[in-house]
């Protein structure tokens, strides 16, 4: 099989990730639209990348036999004329007992089969727990995983393409940036956008070094978004990144797998 690349926006990085017939669409930001089109007539598979506290939920399955062990995102079918992001909704529902909020669409589609019987493709939006806890129905396993442990697990092909940008918004774990705002209405904006997007986010009264009148003080958004992420709700409400925080978050290189790991004896899914 030739093994073709395209990049993914990741910010304003891009890297090279292994397409296998994934189908790009530039750039790699959220799409504003919770819709997911239809492509020559493919149905449509939807997943979902639950993010919490900077980690992703991944999900083993356990059927068929040549994907149990194998691990995706949970998720399932759109059923004919059925909303996407509601069929995600629901799937998350079935599979794992919990209640998501599906909070906007990853770039790309990929499609799910052997090349020449593709009747699927896999859309990936982001989400966010509102309800419950995720408890496998389905699924033998399931991990809440770090943006560096994303390559630890043995995902199913069509997913692969995606986790360039999963790995992107999860940021570090252990990290929380503090945007600085004078404007409460503004802090208050910037957390409602974050919280949106899945990061957690909060508002607190912000004491700068040296200022001791109640008045003046600041307010700050501790959030565990990507400093990059911030850095742009920053520029957009006059605020500023407080980077004299030891907690900065620290850009390790990425080790997630760079092309389809096939073992003697893997079949493509069937659908
Ligand atoms: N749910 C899900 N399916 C995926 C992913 N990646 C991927 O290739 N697939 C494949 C596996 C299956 O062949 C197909 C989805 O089937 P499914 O069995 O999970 O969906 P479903 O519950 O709606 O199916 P069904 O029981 O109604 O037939 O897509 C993924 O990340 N999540």
């Amino acid at each position: 099989m030739t093994t073709t690349t395209t990049s993914v926006a990741v910010g304003e990085r891009r890297r090279l990730v292994p397409m296998g017939g994934f189908e790009a669409q530039a750039p790699g930001r959220l799409r504003a639209s919770t819709t997911v089109d239809s492509l020559g007539g493919m149905s449509q598979v939807v997943g979902a990348a639950i993010v919490r506290h900077s980690r992703v939920l991944a999900a083993r399955r356990t059927a068929p036999p040549e994907a149990a062990g194998r691990w995706e995102l949970p998720g399932g079918k759109v059923e004919p004329g059925e909303d996407p992001a509601a069929a995600l909704e629901r799937e998350v529902a079935e599979e794992l007992g919990c209640t998501v909020e599906v909070t906007g669409w990853l770039a790309g589609r990929a499609p799910i089969g052997q090349p020449g019987n593709q009747t699927h493709e896999l859309t990936v939006a982001f989400a966010r727990l509102v309800a419950g806890e995720p408890e496998p129905t389905e699924h033998d396993q399931v991990r809440w995983l770090t943006r560096d442990e994303l390559g630890e697990v043995d995902w199913l092909e069509p997913d692969r393409p995606f986790l360039p940008e999963i790995a992107a918004r999860l940021g570090s774990p252990d990290a929380l940036l503090r945007a600085i705002f004078f404007d409460a209405d503004d802090a208050r904006a910037v957390r409602d956008r974050l919280t949106r997007d899945g990061f957690e986010a909060s508002v607190v009264r912000e004491r700068l070094h040296g200022e001791d009148d109640d008045e003046d003080h600041p307010w700050a958004v501790l959030s565990d978004a990507p400093e990059l992420v911030v850095e742009l709700l920053v520029d957009e409400y006059d605020g500023w990144l407080d980077r004299d925080d030891d907690a900065a978050p620290v850009a390790t290189p990425l080790d997630l797998p760079a092309a389809p790991r096939r073992r003697v004896g893997d079949t493509t899914i069937p659908t």
